[in-house]
């Protein structure tokens, strides 16, 4: 199957000027400003081919929405190769924009002052999308997004969960084969998020459409995505699966046992101390160096259990560590997929 994006070594640098710090020895050191030139996208290279969902994950400034930018037409890169749905996205941004959706969970797309049905009629006539291909899709998402409520209000009165369901609507009324999603949950509530996440699984799962889904909630990642690539400086340091980077970056893994007695917690030999908690011992242990089978069975061995529980850590505490610690390094040839 050929590839639906095909980003090759492409960068995006900024140049931006900045004031001299410092000594006012010269004047021209005075008034000439440095150029100093920021490498936002450093050489990255990645395929996604029709059907995926795929998660592009990153620190803060890490060159997420360049990227996103750039895919969309909206920016040029500085050199490199991209592919997008057939085009290049910012030679025939025209004709393009009509194969892809795209929805920033941070700006604002649809009109303003106009009622959201009204703005979906315009994208109807802007795309040339058959009446009957619109009604029917606009049938479907109203049900699924639960938009009956707010449909014929102005945009601008809409609240944020309101407004980011009309924008994923607006972006799919006209059946886009490729989706960008920039932070779509953003400032969401629980159910708002929910609700965002129900919608991009159908999309995904039943209509077969490619997403590309940026986000710092790691709900949505583990909700949605098989596969992640994680974004640092400008360079993909993964691109794999979620489970084998959990696997291979997961620690602290705990196992809870609740035992029969009050006796004095007895050490084990070659296993740190537990910890009591709410009844119950907490064994803290690194999968890498002993297997869960392996605890329960050195723990059950020394104490009669009455229930016991093998605790992972969070998504989001395992991402951090890899941020925090940047256990993931560029150039590293063990790290991808
Ligand atoms: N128009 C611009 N001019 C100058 N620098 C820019 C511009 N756009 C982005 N940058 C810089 O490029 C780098 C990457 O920014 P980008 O917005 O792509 O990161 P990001 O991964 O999306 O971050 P965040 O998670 O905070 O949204 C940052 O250092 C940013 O300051």
């Amino acid at each position: 199957m050929s590839e639906i994006i095909r980003v090759a070594n492409v960068f995006k640098t900024f140049e931006i000027n900045q004031r001299r710090s410092g000594t006012f020895s010269t004047l021209r050191s005075f008034i000439a400003p440095v150029k100093r030139t920021i490498r936002a996208v450093n050489g990255i290279s990645f395929s996604v081919f029709p059907g995926e969902l795929v998660g592009y994950l990153g620190p803060n400034g890490a060159g997420k929405s360049t990227t996103i930018k750039i895919l969309t037409g909206l920016l040029v890169p500085t050199s490199g190769e991209v592919r997008a749905a057939g085009f290049i996205p910012w030679k025939d941004r025209t004709a393009y924009v009509a194969h892809i959706g795209a929805v920033f969970g941070q700006r604002y797309t649809l009109w303003w002052d106009l009622p959201v049905s009204d703005s979906f009629d315009l994208l109807r006539d802007m795309y040339r999308v058959p009446k009957a291909r619109f009604d029917a899709n606009l049938k479907e998402f109203r049900e699924l997004l639960e938009m009956d409520d707010f449909i014929e209000t102005p945009v601008r009165s809409l609240s944020l969960g309101q407004r980011m369901r009309a924008e994923l609507a607006a972006a799919l009324l006209y059946e886009p084969q490729l989706v960008f999603l920039d932070e779509p949950t953003i400032g969401l509530d629980v159910v708002a998020k929910e609700r965002i996440r129900d919608f991009i699984h159908y999309l995904n799962r039943e209509r077969g459409t490619t997403v590309l889904l940026t986000t710092h909630d790691l709900t949505d990642i583990e909700r949605l995505c098989d596969r992640v690539m994680i974004l640092d400086q400008g360079h993909i340091l993964y691109d794999g699966a979620l489970d084998r980077l959990v696997e291979r970056f997961e620690t602290g893994r705990q196992l809870a046992v609740m035992v029969a007695g009050k006796d004095p917690v007895a050490p084990i030999e070659g296993l740190p101390l537990p910890v009591v908690q709410d009844q119950r011992l907490i064994f803290t242990f690194d999968p890498h160096q002993i297997s869960a089978p392996e605890m329960i069975q050195r723990v059950t061995r020394h104490y009669e259990v009455l229930d016991l529980e093998v605790r992972r850590p969070d998504l989001e505490t395992t991402i951090r560590r890899i941020y925090e610690q940047r256990l993931l390094v560029h150039d590293d040839p063990n790290v991808n997929g």
